[in-house]
């Protein structure tokens, strides 16, 4: 049984509801779950536009999870977490594994009311910038530019400077280390999108958790070859290698039973 973290201590920023938690696991661990991930069979893999992904636990349906059980190697991380944050009001049942190359990333979105508002998201094998922005509807500031929005709020954080939020929401950002845990819940789970923008160079300006994470530059962020830089005034990373997510979550509706065709 593992000891419950107070996780308290790892809030990182202004948003309360964000947790950030270094090396949540260790190399051994982390090169476990890569194993077990590439070990998967190869139908396992479902290939989107722009990055690979493994859907584990069953499938989420708009009425709740047609389950299925989790394997032994994402029962014991997924157990792991639960117990840890304690946050969870029963045993994770669902795990989304995404894979990003350098240039690869999600949209900025919300993850939906079929799950429980808490997720936890370990990374594995290289860093990337996760960019967290308030709902448009939280926008205070009438739009000025004159233009269609959508192409800069699904673009990321770069011009959200200008920006006014309501009930003081910002913009942020997380840097996500490899063996890392980012849980985000509450506030931060129903009022912001989360992204990671489809860029090899990621900004870290806004990262909330940038002292712990990256320190004093120039110096690399990790062994695994990514790369603090500075580009003019901004702080980036280099992202060089392939990074792997586990977004544990906890669907509370399950069907039990199979439908009847
Ligand atoms: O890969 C990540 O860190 C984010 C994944 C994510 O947001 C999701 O699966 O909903
Ligand atoms: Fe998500």
């Amino acid at each position: 049984m593992e000891s419950k973290r107070n996780l308290d201590n790892f809030v990182v920023g202004t948003v309360s509801s964000v947790m950030y938690v270094p090396d949540f696991i260790n190399d051994g661990e982390e090169t476990q779950l890569l194993d077990k991930v590439y070990n998967s069979p190869v139908s396992k893999w479902k290939s989107l536009k722009n990055r690979r992904l493994q859907n584990w636990g069953g499938i989420v349906h708009e009425k709740g999870l047609l389950p299925q059980e989790l394997p032994p190697w994402l029962k014991k991380v997924t157990e792991k977490v639960s117990e840890e944050s304690g946050l969870f009001l029963s045993a994770i049942n669902h795990v989304l594994i995404n894979e990003y190359h350098p240039d690869q990333g999600i949209m900025p979105h919300q993850d939906g009311p079929a799950y429980y508002p808490v997720v936890a998201i370990l990374s594995l094998g290289s860093a990337a910038i996760m960019d967290f922005v308030p709902h448009p509807s939280l926008r205070s500031s009438p739009d000025t530019s004159g233009g269609d929005r959508k192409d800069s709020e699904l673009n990321g954080a770069s011009d959200l400077g200008t920006d006014k939020w309501l009930n003081n929401h910002h913009p942020f950002s997380v840097v996500l280390m490899p063996r890392s845990l980012l849980i985000f819940k509450d506030d931060a789970y129903s009022s912001y999108l989360h992204g990671i923008r489809d860029s090899s160079i990621h900004q870290y300006d806004r990262a909330v958790n940038e002292a712990g994470a990256v320190g004093p530059q120039p110096r690399l962020v990790s062994e695994e070859g990514d790369e603090a830089v500075t580009s003019g005034d901004r702080k980036c990373i280099h992202r060089t290698g392939t990074r792997i997510s586990l977004t544990c979550r906890l669907v509370l509706k399950v069907h039990h039973k199979l439908f009847k065709f």
